[in-house]
């Protein structure tokens, strides 16, 4: 690939900002993966996930592996949100087939984590960034991300994926000072990771809440939103210009007051998310995304209805394609390939 013109804005860029494009730019969360047999191949040459994370040759293909491949519109880096409590001190492991695993952190020993140690830690991120800049068709976007502090915080407090982070949910319940100061020790650290990210050559931020949905009624003000609103202040005042989506997964219909109160330039939804929520909440930001990754999975008529469905809603207004939540790793390639051919045929 070509590296080409940088300097004016990308259809994505645009569609981030508030215009109408159909068909819409996509692309996929996790889209650099399992699924992909180059991928795999690639993965086999390192030992573990995270070194492959910190090798920028390695983490540069993989970004570039499915653009090539599927042409979409973005490519994002390859990373992972964990790579902050790593960096912070609290190292992680991956293992294989069971996920990532941390030493639990306990809210008294919060002095143990480091945030000077941010920038040296994750410059070979920062290296893989310049090296895909590079190499990307100037038409394609670099989205640089971060995980949201609330979903940091139950992999660093848990020590591993649990279904409903009922131990980070009880521990910032008991002790919520001491918590509110995790919480803002990981949100100005996600800022300056995602202002090196954009430093080095990415031109558009997403910041993953995944665990947003686990919150109740009274938390999810203060630990989903006000700490995002912290991060996008930081963000902005550094970077105006670069566009930044967010993803709080399951926020039901916490929705709307979370993109009044963050105000980000696109929110991303997940497959729960109604036509009627995701309709009000475009009137005032660029909605991403929807689509079931099982129908994926699936493909044939339960593919084509879901897609057809998700554009015949969102189509009019500023609207990136996208899946509800990361593509997973039986997807069928076809599949894919259909799905962007089917977006791409796509006209209002
Ligand atoms: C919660 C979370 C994580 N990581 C991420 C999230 C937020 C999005 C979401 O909710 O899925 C985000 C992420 N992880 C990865 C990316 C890379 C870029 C891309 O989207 O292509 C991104 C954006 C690579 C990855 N991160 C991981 C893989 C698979 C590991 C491998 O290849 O060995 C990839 C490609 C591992 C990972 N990383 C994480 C878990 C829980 C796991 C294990 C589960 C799994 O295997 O899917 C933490």
């Amino acid at each position: 690939m070509d590296a080409e013109d940088h300097t004016k804005p990308t259809l994505f860029a645009k569609v981030l900002r508030g215009e109408a494009s159909s068909p819409p730019p996509i692309w996929l969360m996790r889209q650099a993966g399992r699924y992909l047999p180059e991928y795999r191949e690639l993965r086999s040459q390192s030992k573990g996930f995270l070194d492959f994370c910190y090798s920028p040759d390695l983490a540069s293909e993989a970004t570039l592996q499915p653009i090539r491949r599927f042409g979409f519109d973005a490519a994002i880096i390859f990373s992972d949100i964990l790579v902050i409590p790593d960096a912070l001190g609290q190292p992680v492991r991956f293992e294989e087939g069971v996920g990532p695993r941390l030493d639990p952190l306990a809210l008294d020993a919060l002095d143990d984590l480091d945030p000077g140690r941010l920038s040296t830690h994750l410059a070979p991120v920062y290296e893989a960034i310049s090296r895909t800049r590079r190499a990307l068709p100037g038409d394609t976007s670099l989205i640089g991300f971060a995980g949201a502090p609330w979903t940091l915080a139950t992999y660093m407090i848990a020590g591993r994926t649990t279904p409903d982070q009922a131990p980070t949910r009880r521990a910032a319940f008991a002790d919520p000072d001491r918590f509110d100061r995790l919480i803002t020790l990981l949100a100005d650290s996600v800022a300056e990771h995602l202002c090196a990210q954009v430093d080095a050559g990415c031109d558009a931020l997403q910041i993953f809440d995944s665990w947003a949905g686990t919150l109740d009624t009274l938390s999810f003000p203060r630990w989903s939103a006000d700490a995002i609103v912290r991060i996008v202040g930081h963000v902005r005042g550094k970077h105006p210009n670069v566009p930044i989506i967010v993803f709080p997964r399951n926020a039901g219909d916490r929705l709307r007051d979370f993109v009044e109160t963050v105000r980000p330039d696109a929110v991303g939804l997940d497959w729960s998310v109604s036509q009627d929520m995701g309709r009000a909440v475009q009137k005032s930001v660029c909605v991403q995304g929807n689509l079931d990754p099982m129908r994926l999975v699936a493909g044939g008529e339960a593919l084509r209805r879901g897609i057809d469905a998700i554009l015949e809603t969102y189509s009019d207004g500023p609207f990136v394609f996208n899946l509800g939540h990361g593509i997973v790793p039986e997807t069928p390639i076809a599949h894919v390939e259909e799905m962007v051919a089917q977006v791409r045929a796509s006209s209002r």
